[in-house]
């Protein structure tokens, strides 16, 4: 496993959360390039394959709770909850933690906790168009996802597809899933997709999110 510098988890300064949270108000979603530190991109890269190599991912499901089901025709990654386990995780988690506090500040928000998964994608493996979060069952707010692979050929597939608000037949960024990339957007309106991989295809999914406990419910983070 790659030692990791404390040093080295650089916070995000003005100059990276400014433009992202101008695209978010703008358009409702943000991609940067080397967005987050290459050292922590390849610790968390080594630390998803070692998951991966042990058998140690359980296959992701759609829907929450008891509503939870396995379908490989929608979905076809394996993944595994960050915990706070490791310093990359908690590197990474102390990165979105200052995200969440600037979307609080600038969006007023009121995002409260963040969650996230390593997921692998193997060969073949896709996720269809869906948006992460249903109006009304307010939860899920904004969603993250950071690319983790060192390197990503340009004929390797497994972009993630993103689609325009208002009218989700309309493809408007195609992201290629290469380490130190972050996306980010509105979870309740944005609709994505990641296209077929032709390579095992490595990510850290997040989702920031708003307490929606109803009617003395507890609303399941999962
Ligand atoms: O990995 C990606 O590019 C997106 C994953 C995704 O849409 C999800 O996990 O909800
Ligand atoms: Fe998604």
């Amino acid at each position: 496993m790659t030692p990791v510098n404390s040093a080295l988890a650089a916070p995000l300064d003005n100059d990276k959360l400014a433009p992202l949270v101008d695209a978010l108000v703008e358009c409702g979603w943000f991609v940067g390039e080397s967005f987050i530190d290459a050292e922590l991109c390849q610790a968390l890269y080594d630390e998803l394959m070692t998951l991966a190599a042990h058998d140690a991912l359980d296959a992701a499901g759609i829907g929450r709770g008891k509503q939870h089901s396995l379908r490989r025709d929608i979905r076809g990654d394996a993944i595994h909850w960050l915990d706070r386990e490791t310093l990359p995780q908690r590197q990474y988690l102390a990165t979105m933690g200052t995200l969440q506090h600037e979307l609080n500040q600038a969006l007023y928000l009121g995002l409260f906790e963040f969650e996230a998964h390593f997921a692998h994608y193997p060969s073949g493996a896709f996720y269809k168009k869906h948006v992460d979060s249903f109006q009304g069952r307010a939860n899920r707010v904004v969603s993250t996802v950071l690319y983790l692979n060192p390197d990503w050929p340009a004929n390797g597939g497994g972009e993630m597809a993103l689609f325009d608000i208002s009218d989700p037949e309309r493809e408007v960024a195609r992201i290629l899933p290469r380490a130190g990339t972050f996306a980010c957007f509105l979870s309740e309106t944005v609709p994505h997709e990641v296209l077929p991989t032709r390579l095992p295809r490595a990510s850290i999914a997040g989702w920031f999110r708003r307490n929606a406990s109803l009617g003395g419910l507890i609303d399941p983070a999962r």
